[in-house]
Protein backbone atom coordinates (compact mmCIF):
# COMPACT_ATOMS: atom_id res chain seq x y z
CA UNK A 1 0.00 0.00 0.00
CA UNK A 2 1.03 3.41 -0.73
CA UNK A 3 2.28 5.36 2.43
CA UNK A 4 -0.77 8.44 2.12
CA UNK A 5 -3.39 5.74 2.02
CA UNK A 6 -5.45 6.48 4.73
CA UNK A 7 -8.31 4.44 4.03
CA UNK A 8 -8.62 1.42 2.10
CA UNK A 9 -11.99 -0.67 1.62
CA UNK A 10 -12.15 -4.06 -0.07
CA UNK A 11 -15.75 -5.96 -0.59
CA UNK A 12 -17.62 -3.72 2.21
CA UNK A 13 -20.85 -5.11 2.72
CA UNK A 14 -23.82 -4.28 5.66
CA UNK A 15 -26.77 -6.89 5.95
CA UNK A 16 -30.04 -5.61 7.70
CA UNK A 17 -32.67 -7.98 8.77
CA UNK A 18 -32.35 -12.35 8.77
CA UNK A 19 -32.86 -14.58 6.62
CA UNK A 20 -35.78 -13.93 3.94
CA UNK A 21 -35.80 -10.41 5.08
CA UNK A 22 -32.23 -9.42 4.63
CA UNK A 23 -31.46 -6.09 2.62
CA UNK A 24 -28.09 -5.77 1.48
CA UNK A 25 -27.95 -2.07 2.23
CA UNK A 26 -24.03 -1.63 1.10
CA UNK A 27 -21.86 -3.07 -1.72
CA UNK A 28 -18.65 -1.55 -1.63
CA UNK A 29 -16.04 -3.33 -4.09
CA UNK A 30 -13.57 -0.77 -3.55
CA UNK A 31 -12.68 2.79 -2.42
CA UNK A 32 -9.55 4.28 -1.50
CA UNK A 33 -9.26 7.74 0.50
CA UNK A 34 -5.46 9.52 0.93
CA UNK A 35 -4.42 11.08 3.35
CA UNK A 36 -5.35 15.24 3.34
CA UNK A 37 -8.14 14.75 1.00
CA UNK A 38 -11.58 16.91 1.29
CA UNK A 39 -14.28 14.52 -0.32
CA UNK A 40 -18.01 14.76 -1.06
CA UNK A 41 -19.92 11.35 -0.66
CA UNK A 42 -23.07 12.42 -2.55
CA UNK A 43 -26.57 9.87 -3.77
CA UNK A 44 -29.65 9.77 -3.22
CA UNK A 45 -31.69 9.36 0.06
CA UNK A 46 -31.09 6.03 1.36
CA UNK A 47 -28.17 4.78 -1.16
CA UNK A 48 -26.25 3.80 1.73
CA UNK A 49 -24.02 7.58 2.95
CA UNK A 50 -24.90 7.21 6.51
CA UNK A 51 -24.06 3.56 6.51
CA UNK A 52 -20.63 3.85 4.61
CA UNK A 53 -19.48 6.75 7.16
CA UNK A 54 -20.49 4.43 10.47
CA UNK A 55 -18.81 1.67 9.23
CA UNK A 56 -15.47 3.82 8.28
CA UNK A 57 -15.71 5.42 11.61
CA UNK A 58 -16.33 2.24 12.96
CA UNK A 59 -19.49 3.46 14.45
CA UNK A 60 -21.59 0.14 12.96
CA UNK A 61 -19.61 -3.73 12.06
CA UNK A 62 -19.47 -4.29 8.31
CA UNK A 63 -21.46 -7.40 7.48
CA UNK A 64 -18.14 -8.55 5.00
CA UNK A 65 -15.19 -7.31 3.31
CA UNK A 66 -12.27 -5.36 4.87
CA UNK A 67 -11.65 -1.51 6.05
CA UNK A 68 -7.96 -0.80 6.45
CA UNK A 69 -7.19 2.28 8.03
CA UNK A 70 -3.21 3.24 8.29
CA UNK A 71 -2.39 -0.15 6.90
CA UNK A 72 -4.30 -1.86 9.95
CA UNK A 73 -7.42 -4.02 9.94
CA UNK A 74 -10.03 -2.42 11.38
CA UNK A 75 -12.92 -4.46 10.51
CA UNK A 76 -13.10 -7.81 12.97
CA UNK A 77 -11.62 -5.91 15.73
CA UNK A 78 -12.87 -5.93 19.17
CA UNK A 79 -14.54 -3.33 20.93
CA UNK A 80 -11.94 -1.89 22.68
CA UNK A 81 -9.54 -1.68 20.18
CA UNK A 82 -12.65 0.31 17.97
CA UNK A 83 -13.12 2.64 21.11
CA UNK A 84 -9.55 3.54 21.36
CA UNK A 85 -10.09 3.61 17.29
CA UNK A 86 -12.69 5.79 17.67
CA UNK A 87 -11.49 8.20 20.07
CA UNK A 88 -8.10 8.62 18.76
CA UNK A 89 -8.35 8.55 14.68
CA UNK A 90 -12.11 10.13 13.71
CA UNK A 91 -13.71 13.28 14.56
CA UNK A 92 -17.33 12.74 14.13
CA UNK A 93 -19.87 15.56 13.16
CA UNK A 94 -23.60 15.11 12.52
CA UNK A 95 -26.41 16.64 11.04
CA UNK A 96 -28.31 17.48 14.55
CA UNK A 97 -25.07 18.22 16.34
CA UNK A 98 -25.48 15.64 18.76
CA UNK A 99 -24.40 18.10 21.42
CA UNK A 100 -25.66 17.43 25.40
CA UNK A 101 -28.36 19.56 26.10
CA UNK A 102 -27.84 20.43 29.85
CA UNK A 103 -23.93 21.31 29.68
CA UNK A 104 -21.93 23.80 28.39
CA UNK A 105 -20.60 24.67 25.28
CA UNK A 106 -17.18 23.95 26.44
CA UNK A 107 -18.11 21.27 28.52
CA UNK A 108 -19.32 19.31 25.24
CA UNK A 109 -16.11 20.42 23.45
CA UNK A 110 -14.79 18.06 25.86
CA UNK A 111 -17.10 15.20 26.27
CA UNK A 112 -14.22 13.08 24.16
CA UNK A 113 -11.67 13.82 26.86
CA UNK A 114 -13.85 12.71 29.51
CA UNK A 115 -12.41 9.21 30.39
CA UNK A 116 -8.94 11.04 29.97
CA UNK A 117 -9.35 13.64 33.03
CA UNK A 118 -10.05 17.57 33.07
CA UNK A 119 -6.65 18.18 31.08
CA UNK A 120 -8.18 19.16 28.47
CA UNK A 121 -10.17 22.56 29.56
CA UNK A 122 -7.49 24.74 27.56
CA UNK A 123 -6.99 23.12 24.51
CA UNK A 124 -11.34 23.10 24.52
CA UNK A 125 -11.02 26.66 25.23
CA UNK A 126 -8.80 27.21 21.79
CA UNK A 127 -10.83 25.36 19.96
CA UNK A 128 -14.32 26.90 20.58
CA UNK A 129 -11.96 30.30 19.85
CA UNK A 130 -11.00 28.76 15.98
CA UNK A 131 -14.33 28.16 15.35
CA UNK A 132 -15.36 31.53 16.13
CA UNK A 133 -17.36 31.12 19.67
CA UNK A 134 -15.10 33.09 22.10
CA UNK A 135 -16.95 34.39 24.85
CA UNK A 136 -19.84 31.36 24.16
CA UNK A 137 -17.78 28.93 25.82
CA UNK A 138 -20.45 28.87 29.02
CA UNK A 139 -23.61 28.94 26.83
CA UNK A 140 -25.88 25.69 26.50
CA UNK A 141 -26.47 24.28 23.30
CA UNK A 142 -30.34 25.91 23.42
CA UNK A 143 -28.56 29.75 23.76
CA UNK A 144 -26.78 28.58 20.52
CA UNK A 145 -27.84 28.92 16.75
CA UNK A 146 -27.52 26.45 15.09
CA UNK A 147 -24.75 27.35 12.80
CA UNK A 148 -22.96 28.18 16.74
CA UNK A 149 -24.06 24.54 17.95
CA UNK A 150 -22.54 23.11 14.60
CA UNK A 151 -19.21 25.19 15.40
CA UNK A 152 -19.34 23.28 19.05
CA UNK A 153 -20.26 19.77 17.25
CA UNK A 154 -16.68 20.64 15.15
CA UNK A 155 -14.96 21.57 18.06
CA UNK A 156 -15.38 18.38 19.93
CA UNK A 157 -14.70 16.30 16.64
CA UNK A 158 -11.25 17.77 17.00
CA UNK A 159 -10.65 17.72 20.72
CA UNK A 160 -8.34 14.60 20.03
CA UNK A 161 -6.73 15.60 16.91
CA UNK A 162 -8.18 13.29 14.84
CA UNK A 163 -6.87 12.45 11.48
CA UNK A 164 -10.30 11.66 9.51
CA UNK A 165 -13.49 14.21 9.98
CA UNK A 166 -16.40 12.30 8.99
CA UNK A 167 -19.27 14.68 8.68
CA UNK A 168 -22.63 13.34 7.97
CA UNK A 169 -24.98 16.42 6.14
CA UNK A 170 -23.22 18.74 8.37
CA UNK A 171 -25.01 21.67 6.61
CA UNK A 172 -28.28 20.03 6.48
CA UNK A 173 -30.07 21.74 9.50
CA UNK A 174 -28.94 25.23 8.24
CA UNK A 175 -29.76 28.33 6.11
CA UNK A 176 -27.32 28.59 3.28
CA UNK A 177 -25.16 31.34 4.75
CA UNK A 178 -24.78 29.47 7.92
CA UNK A 179 -24.28 26.26 5.85
CA UNK A 180 -21.26 27.92 3.58
CA UNK A 181 -19.36 28.95 6.87
CA UNK A 182 -19.65 25.55 8.20
CA UNK A 183 -18.08 24.32 4.92
CA UNK A 184 -15.41 27.15 5.07
CA UNK A 185 -14.62 25.71 8.04
CA UNK A 186 -14.01 22.51 6.98
CA UNK A 187 -12.26 23.43 4.44
CA UNK A 188 -9.82 25.36 6.75
CA UNK A 189 -8.96 22.21 8.92
CA UNK A 190 -8.81 19.82 5.56
CA UNK A 191 -6.30 23.08 4.48
CA UNK A 192 -4.14 22.46 8.12
CA UNK A 193 -3.81 18.34 6.99
CA UNK A 194 -6.90 16.65 8.08
CA UNK A 195 -8.72 14.30 6.26
CA UNK A 196 -12.35 15.79 5.88
CA UNK A 197 -15.35 13.06 4.20
CA UNK A 198 -18.74 14.84 4.01
CA UNK A 199 -22.02 13.03 2.85
CA UNK A 200 -24.28 15.87 1.93
CA UNK A 201 -27.28 16.73 -0.62
CA UNK A 202 -25.96 19.95 -1.62
CA UNK A 203 -24.96 20.38 -4.67
CA UNK A 204 -22.50 23.55 -3.70
CA UNK A 205 -20.96 21.67 -0.73
CA UNK A 206 -19.95 18.99 -3.21
CA UNK A 207 -18.68 21.20 -5.62
CA UNK A 208 -16.58 22.82 -2.93
CA UNK A 209 -15.07 19.77 -2.68
CA UNK A 210 -11.92 17.90 -4.49
CA UNK A 211 -13.37 13.84 -5.18
CA UNK A 212 -16.77 13.63 -5.60
CA UNK A 213 -17.66 9.53 -4.15
CA UNK A 214 -21.34 9.09 -5.72
CA UNK A 215 -23.86 6.54 -4.07
CA UNK A 216 -26.37 4.54 -6.08
CA UNK A 217 -28.26 1.78 -3.96
CA UNK A 218 -25.28 0.75 -2.03
CA UNK A 219 -22.85 0.71 -3.96
CA UNK A 220 -20.16 3.68 -5.29
CA UNK A 221 -20.77 4.65 -9.06
CA UNK A 222 -18.06 7.23 -9.57
CA UNK A 223 -15.20 8.47 -7.36
CA UNK A 224 -13.91 5.61 -5.62
CA UNK A 225 -10.04 6.01 -6.36
CA UNK A 226 -8.64 9.19 -5.95
CA UNK A 227 -8.16 12.01 -8.78
CA UNK A 228 -4.48 10.93 -9.37
CA UNK A 229 -5.49 8.04 -10.66
CA UNK A 230 -6.04 7.62 -14.46
CA UNK A 231 -9.51 8.30 -15.70
CA UNK A 232 -10.34 4.96 -16.75
CA UNK A 233 -9.92 3.88 -13.47
CA UNK A 234 -11.95 6.59 -11.69
CA UNK A 235 -15.77 5.18 -12.47
CA UNK A 236 -16.31 2.02 -10.78
CA UNK A 237 -19.04 -0.24 -12.17
CA UNK A 238 -22.26 0.00 -10.34
CA UNK A 239 -22.87 -3.93 -10.28
CA UNK A 240 -26.62 -5.29 -9.97
CA UNK A 241 -28.02 -2.91 -7.50
CA UNK A 242 -29.54 -3.51 -4.32
CA UNK A 243 -30.24 -7.18 -4.21
CA UNK A 244 -32.09 -9.41 -1.29
CA UNK A 245 -30.04 -12.05 -0.35
N1 LIG B 1 -31.09 -0.01 11.22
C1 LIG B 1 -31.53 -0.25 10.00
N2 LIG B 1 -32.31 -1.32 9.74
C2 LIG B 1 -32.74 -1.58 8.50
N3 LIG B 1 -32.45 -0.82 7.42
C3 LIG B 1 -31.69 0.27 7.63
C4 LIG B 1 -31.20 0.62 8.92
N4 LIG B 1 -30.45 1.74 8.80
C5 LIG B 1 -30.50 2.09 7.51
N5 LIG B 1 -31.24 1.20 6.81
C6 LIG B 1 -31.50 1.24 5.36
O1 LIG B 1 -30.26 1.29 4.71
C7 LIG B 1 -30.35 2.07 3.53
C8 LIG B 1 -29.25 3.11 3.54
O2 LIG B 1 -29.52 4.05 4.57
P1 LIG B 1 -28.56 5.29 4.84
O3 LIG B 1 -29.10 5.99 6.04
O4 LIG B 1 -27.17 4.81 4.87
O5 LIG B 1 -28.80 6.16 3.53
P2 LIG B 1 -28.35 7.66 3.23
O6 LIG B 1 -27.80 7.68 1.85
O7 LIG B 1 -27.48 8.16 4.33
O8 LIG B 1 -29.75 8.42 3.27
P3 LIG B 1 -30.06 9.96 3.59
O9 LIG B 1 -29.43 10.75 2.49
O10 LIG B 1 -31.56 10.03 3.56
O11 LIG B 1 -29.49 10.26 4.94
C9 LIG B 1 -31.76 2.68 3.51
O12 LIG B 1 -32.56 1.90 2.64
C10 LIG B 1 -32.21 2.51 4.93
O13 LIG B 1 -33.61 2.36 4.99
Amino acid sequence: MEPDVLISVKNLTRVYGKHKLAVKVLDVESLEIRRGELIALTGPSGCGKTTLLNLLGALDRPSGGDIIFEGKKISGQGETFLCRFRRQKIGFIFQSYHLIPTISALKNVMVPAFPLGSGYKRRAMELLGQVGLAGKEGRRPDDLSGGEQQRVAIARALLLDPDLILADEPTGNLDSATGAGIMDLLKKLNQRGKTVLVATHDQRVAESCDRNIRMMDGQIIWGAVPKTFPMQFRRWSSGSGRRKL
